[in-house]
């Protein structure tokens, strides 16, 4: 299964794009270490950061991240430190995998180790809160002289690490150098470094298109997890999944990514994934709410990273701000953030005046009979 990290052809005509040597990754949660476990099955030496000197050493010791990918052998080209000046000293490139909210510090904390000019991609997904900037961005404007993309799509992080054929998309912007010489890219070097052991990438050049996917998809899971959660049906889901990539899409052409991208694996793909089982911290979370768990007792009382739930503020303050539409987000920060009731909220989303679809139509109609009959409060 293993194609034991054999260069790959970008295209038939060109010449075969050449893998990363030696790669970081800085975060040892479950998703930074089944990226680090992919890229050194794959042939790749990896230097994995983890915050906690004692879960590093675990890693070294055991071969395993007991911690969060228990069961699951850690490959020898993978060493494990605590140290950012050793995992940083000599890589070629770099994969950020800490969850969103702590992106700017991290990148702060990097800086005086990444060596100059190495392509920095983000394995994290969201928005920041206090600017409403796309992640790429917040890199961009903390370590100068990178070309900065993202590894995103449909991927739960046990599934790939188990080699369950996985799909996602590595995007970085296209510079004209890379127009020219695609398979020089650090999008086609990435893919190609990743490429094997039921991991296969495709590229893309639209990092706007492709970070709006997988910050929206979070906050619509977590919408499909409370209507699952009180008791909605399948037909429920199916439309809040459709009428979420018609917000995603919005949120991406407003901010100058393209609409096509949305319906790819970092948008729609993993939409579909995250909204479809509680094996997503996101519908988890929105499940354990519509069932009328208090938000402290969800998980446990665990603190668990969801995304969403701190993207939804993200999200809708710089949708606002630009004035992009994004009703089901809406809905969503309203009840975690603002004590919106879930059932009224709910009830009035579908209330709205009714649309066309797709929005071609100068339309908006009164929805003649607001009252839905809803499921909630039901026994
Ligand atoms: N788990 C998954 O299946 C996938 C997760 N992601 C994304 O990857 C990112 C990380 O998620 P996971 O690895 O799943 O989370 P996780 O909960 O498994 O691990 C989080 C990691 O970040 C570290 N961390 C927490 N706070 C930090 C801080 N302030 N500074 C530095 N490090 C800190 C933790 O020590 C831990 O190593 C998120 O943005 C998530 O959306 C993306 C695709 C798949
Ligand atoms: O992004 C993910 C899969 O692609 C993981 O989703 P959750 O963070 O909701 O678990």
């Amino acid at each position: 299964m293993n194609s034991g990290g054999q260069p790959i052809k970008v295209s038939p005509s060109r010449p075969s794009a050449r893998p990363y040597g030696r790669l970081a990754v800085l975060g040892a949660g479950a998703w930074g270490t089944a990226l680090a476990i992919v890229l050194a099955r794959n042939g790749r030496e990896v230097a994995l950061w983890a915050r906690r000197e004692a879960l590093a050493q675990q890693i070294n010791e055991t071969r395993e991240n007991h911690d969060y990918l228990p069961g699951i052998a850690i490959p020898d080209r993978l060493t494990a430190s605590a140290d950012l000046e050793t995992v940083l000293s000599g890589v070629e490139a770099l994969l950020i995998v800490t969850p969103s909210s702590s992106l700017r510090e991290m990148c702060a904390a990097i800086a005086p180790h990444v060596p100059a000019g190495i392509p920095i991609a983000l394995g994290c997904k969201g928005v920041e809160r206090t600017t409403g900037l796309l992640l790429s961005e917040v890199v961009a404007e903390e370590l100068k002289g990178h070309q900065v993309g993202a590894v995103s799509g449909p991927t739960f992080a046990r599934e790939t690490a188990l080699e369950h054929p996985t799909a996602a998309t590595v995007a970085f912007p296209f510079s004209y150098k890379d127009r020219l010489e695609p398979e020089k890219s650090p999008a086609a070097r990435l893919a190609v470094s990743l490429s094997g052991g039921g991991f296969r990438p495709y590229v893309s050049d639209d990092i706007v298109g492709v970070e709006v996917g997988g910050a929206v998809k979070n906050v619509i899971a977590i919408a499909c997890g409370m209507m699952s959660g009180a008791g909605f049906a399948e037909n429920t889901r199916a439309a809040l999944i459709t009428r979420g990539i018609d917000e995603m899409k919005r949120l991406a052409q407003a901010l100058g990514g393209r609409r096509e991208t949305v319906t790819g694996l970092s948008g729609a793909g993993d939409l579909t994934l995250t909204c479809s089982s509680t094996t997503s911290r996101n519908m988890s979370l929105g499940y354990q709410l519509g069932q009328g768990i208090a938000r402290d007792d969800c998980f446990d009382g665990k603190p668990v990273v969801v995304e969403g739930e701190v993207n939804a503020v993200s999200v809708c303050d710089l949708a606002h701000r630009i004035r992009v539409p994004m009703p089901i987000c809406e809905t969503v920060n309203a009840v975690l953030h603002h004590g919106a009731d879930l059932q009224e909220s709910f009830s009035a989303l579908w209330a709205r005046p009714l649309e066309s679809e797709p929005q071609t139509l100068d339309l908006s109609l009164e929805h003649p009979s607001p009252d839905l009959p809803l499921p909630f409060g039901a026994d």
